[in-house]
């Protein structure tokens, strides 16, 4: 039996919480969350997995878990991962874009290093996140992301202000420039660029467009990328989470498929 232990009680979380009640293999014993999220995640977890604990460090859980999983927000990695990688406790994280900072990823790697441990970065609503680290190492010439979401995903982001999201009536071109970029500025829209980015020629040469598109109901991640290997080009049209428009749904099922392959007897 894995004994996990999860960092935030948002969209991704509860639904991954949902999915596992159903996996003999898996045990969420507690789930990490800010002080003022305490009673709403405790509403929560009587849903969807009453055996965990709410807790706001891991220290407070008072046991250790075989792995933890962050799925809050850039801040956690900082606050919550690079503590338990220090302490030997492998993680899988999906705030990809906190690495952006490269103080944040450096201090992710040298945490996992002193607890002779690792950190596994999930590819979350992106696929080919395989195919392209692969085709890294033959050499790439180039990756260009474009990524599409409807206007109400770019709510409480740079783009809002800058352009009148409600009175968007075609896709219309909000950012343009590095993933390092992106990340920075859309930390809870641009995950994907940075683990792009990560996987393939870095946050400075891969190539960002956002798209806010008031005719679109998915969250579209296009990717180009080419090199020794030859080419590829991928499409993925992620339904956004009813809870989360920001987030692909996918993402939970990426988070599910982690913890499984860990847990069960075989891995894929
Ligand atoms: N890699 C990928 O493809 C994707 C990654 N993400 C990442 O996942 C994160 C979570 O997504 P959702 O669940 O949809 O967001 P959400 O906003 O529904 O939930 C996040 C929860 O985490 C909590 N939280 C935030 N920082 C925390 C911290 N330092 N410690 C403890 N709890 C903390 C918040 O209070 C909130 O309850 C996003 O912020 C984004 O960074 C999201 C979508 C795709
Ligand atoms: O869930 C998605 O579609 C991707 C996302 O939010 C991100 O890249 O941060």
């Amino acid at each position: 039996m894995l004994k996990v232990a999860m960092i935030g009680c948002g969209a991704i979380c509860t639904s991954v919480l949902e999915i596992l009640k159903n996996d003999a293999d898996i045990s969420v014993s507690c789930v990490i969350v800010g002080e003022a999220f305490r009673a709403a995640a405790q509403d929560t977890l009587a849903r969807v997995a009453p055996q965990a604990k709410v807790v706001t460090t891991l220290a407070e859980a008072g046991e250790r878990p075989d792995l933890l999983v962050e799925c809050a927000g850039h801040s956690a990695l900082a606050e919550h991962v690079i503590p338990a990688l220090q302490q030997g406790i492998p993680c899988v994280v999906v705030s990809i874009g906190a690495l952006s900072d490269t103080d944040i990823a450096a201090k992710l790697e040298a945490a996992a290093r002193e607890g002779k441990t690792q950190v596994q970065l999930l590819s979350g609503a992106i696929g080919g996140i395989d195919a392209l680290a692969a085709a890294r190492i033959g050499g790439l010439d180039s990756v260009v992301y474009t990524g599409r979401k409807p206007a109400n995903a770019w709510k409480d982001t740079p783009a809002d202000g800058a352009f009148d999201l409600d009175a968007l009536t075609e896709p219309t071109v909000i950012f343009e420039g590095s993933a390092g970029e992106a990340a920075r500025l859309y930390p809870k829209n641009a995950n994907v660029a940075a683990t792009l980015s990560l996987a393939g020629v870095g946050l400075d040469k891969t190539q960002v467009r956002l798209i806010a598109d008031p005719t679109s109901k998915e969250n579209v991640h296009h990717v180009q990328a080419s090199g020794a290997f030859g080419s590829f080009e991928l499409t993925m049209r992620g339904r956004p989470l009813a809870a989360n428009p920001k987030t692909s749904a996918l993402t939970v099922y990426s988070v599910v498929r982690a913890i499984g392959n860990l847990a069960h007897a075989v891995a894929i």
